[in-house]
């Protein structure tokens, strides 16, 4: 397809070699991988190809900076992260354009992508100095007890593709906060995003080895298992697929590491006949198809009650048919393309699958092969039914399939009727409702007559084989820290010449 790159107006933000110990290096082989526009199939550059030995002496440096950085102020650290999140906004066009390049989303998504990104360092630096401790009353006469946080110590964060910005910043801006340092293994697909915020965080004054990053494609697997097996690092904070979080749960079993994980979804996205159709057809619109559904909050299962199935499928449709699909640069397109061929190969199986098994394809269901291989239409199916693949399975794109329903009892045991529990939205206008299948729901977010429910304050993190941890919001700085407790004996004297 024709898709012409717009230049950055900073070119030094692209690079070829990534960022350890304050400087910009090349693997110790030698070796680089290719990185591919998604939207043109075309090259964008190379990256160096690490091993297990360049991961080694990314952590050793994060293990040298480690004791200085303990001895900063949460103040300083506050300044660091503020100073980082204003050199985002200034840079955000460019930020935007390497996001769209490399990850293939529109360029107004990718704006957003930065924005959001970049408040979760503005976000920590406000966290940083609160970390309080506690005093406890304690029970036994005498003593004095009080708590102090302290940073864990070094930690290694691994990210996916599908916010090259926002995967990163929402695990280094706490993990700062903290007085951590960090080795991040940036995604094979994106690592540019992840460079080009290296490259602020050395202009924002960090000190070398604070914040380190680790390239590879082919040698993932490897460099996720010395992370994760190192003595040296505390804590691993992951998002990417539950399948990939189980094993590197296991690798971190012989180091008793702290893990946070944000593993894969299967967003129920529920419509009650109570419902206002425009509010649901729009948050139905945000939240399965953003990003073309490539979020693991992205809604997969659509249930309707059947009062108004009809009607909502037809508003869905209408909405998804104005919809442009094209290369993410290009005036006027919404939804640009999926990740890889991989990626539209899922979506397509789940689209047969549903066919096959009676679902009617209101709109799409097909590749999209003049403009590129990545290309899927948006689609909405009906008539879905509890034994297909997508009921399952997250599909991670642009399939909206909708699922008809009685009663709210019913609906609530289908949505609950999953091994993984990260977001579910339901749409009614009836507050007794409203809290009763809030409550009802088996998953760590809840988005109720809203389709949108990711914000830097609010804890994001799942529950079941969604994984473990918040991330954000005052809870995600504590992923981070340890608890000290401090008791003090033979303090319950009288007052002296008393
Ligand atoms: N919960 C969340 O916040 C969240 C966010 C984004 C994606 N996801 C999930 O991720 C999945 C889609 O992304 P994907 O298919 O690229 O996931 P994935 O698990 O294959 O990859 C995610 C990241 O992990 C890295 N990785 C892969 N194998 C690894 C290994 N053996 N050791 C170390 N790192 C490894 C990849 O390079 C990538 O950077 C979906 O299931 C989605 O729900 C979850
Ligand atoms: O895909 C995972 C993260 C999505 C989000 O933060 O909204």
């Amino acid at each position: 397809m024709q898709h012409s790159v717009p230049d950055l107006s900073d070119k030094s933000l692209l690079k070829n070699q990534t960022y350890i110990n304050g400087k910009w290096v090349n693997a110790k082989s030698g070796k680089t991988f290719e990185v591919y526009d998604p939207a043109s199939g075309k090259l964008i550059g190379t990256m160096p190809e690490m091993d297990k030995e360049d991961t080694q002496e990314a952590i050793k440096a994060a293990a040298a900076a480690l004791p200085e950085l303990k001895k900063t102020t949460a103040r300083q650290r506050s300044k660091w992260l503020r100073k980082w999140y204003d050199l985002m906004m200034e840079n955000a066009e460019d930020l935007a354009k390497l996001i769209t390049w490399e990850n293939g989303k529109p360029i107004a998504d990718a704006k957003g992508e930065v924005n959001y990104a970049a408040n979760f360092f503005e976000w920590f630096s406000e966290e940083a100095p609160r970390a309080y401790g506690d005093t406890i009353l304690p029970s036994i006469p005498g003593n004095r007890v009080f708590t102090i946080k302290e940073p864990i110590g070094v930690a290694g964060l691994i990210t996916p593709w599908n916010f090259p910005a926002a995967m990163i910043t929402r695990k280094i801006g706490p993990a700062l906060a903290a007085g951590c340092t960090v080795v991040a293994k940036s995604p094979g697909e994106t690592p540019f995003t992840a460079a080009a915020l290296a490259e602020l965080a050395h202009r924002a004054g960090i000190p070398p080895g604070v914040v380190n990053i680790v390239t590879s494609l082919e040698n993932t697997a490897e460099v996720g298992e010395t992370i994760t097996s190192s003595e040296i690092v505390k804590k691993v904070s992951f998002t990417g697929s539950t399948r990939v979080g189980k094993l590197l749960m296991k690798q971190s079993s012989d180091t008793l590491k702290k893990l946070s994980f944000e593993l894969g979804g299967n967003a129920p996205f529920i419509v009650f006949d109570d419902a206002d159709m425009d509010t649901a057809v729009n948050g139905a619109i945000a939240s399965k198809f953003r990003s073309s559904g490539q979020t693991c909050v992205c809604a997969n299962r659509i249930y309707v009650q059947k009062g108004i199935y009809d009607s909502f499928a037809k508003a869905l449709t209408e909405k998804v048919n104005s919809f442009k699909v094209g290369g993410g640069y290009s005036e006027g397109v919404t939804h640009g393309p999926l990740i890889h061929d991989r990626a539209v190969s899922k979506v397509d199986a789940h689209v047969q699958d549903a066919i096959q098994q009676g679902g009617k394809v209101l709109t799409g269901g097909q590749k999209l092969p003049d403009l590129g291989s990545n290309f899927y239409q948006p689609t909405v199916i009906r008539d879905m039914t509890p034994s297909m693949d997508l009921a399952h399975e997250e599909t991670f794109g642009p399939v909206a399939g909708l699922f008809p329903f009685d009663t709210e009892a019913e609906v609530v045991k289908q949505a609950n009727d999953s091994e993984v529990g990260l977001a579910g939205y339901f749409f009614s206008k009836d507050l007794a409702r409203c809290y009763r299948v809030a409550e009802a729901l088996e998953v760590g977010m809840v988005g109720v007559n809203t389709g949108l429910i990711s914000d830097p304050a609010a804890p994001f993190g799942g529950v079941k084989q969604s994984g473990f941890g918040r991330e954000g919001s005052k809870y995600g700085i504590d992923e981070y820290m340890t608890i000290k407790m401090v008791t003090m004996g033979g303090l319950g004297q009288p007052l002296q010449g008393s």
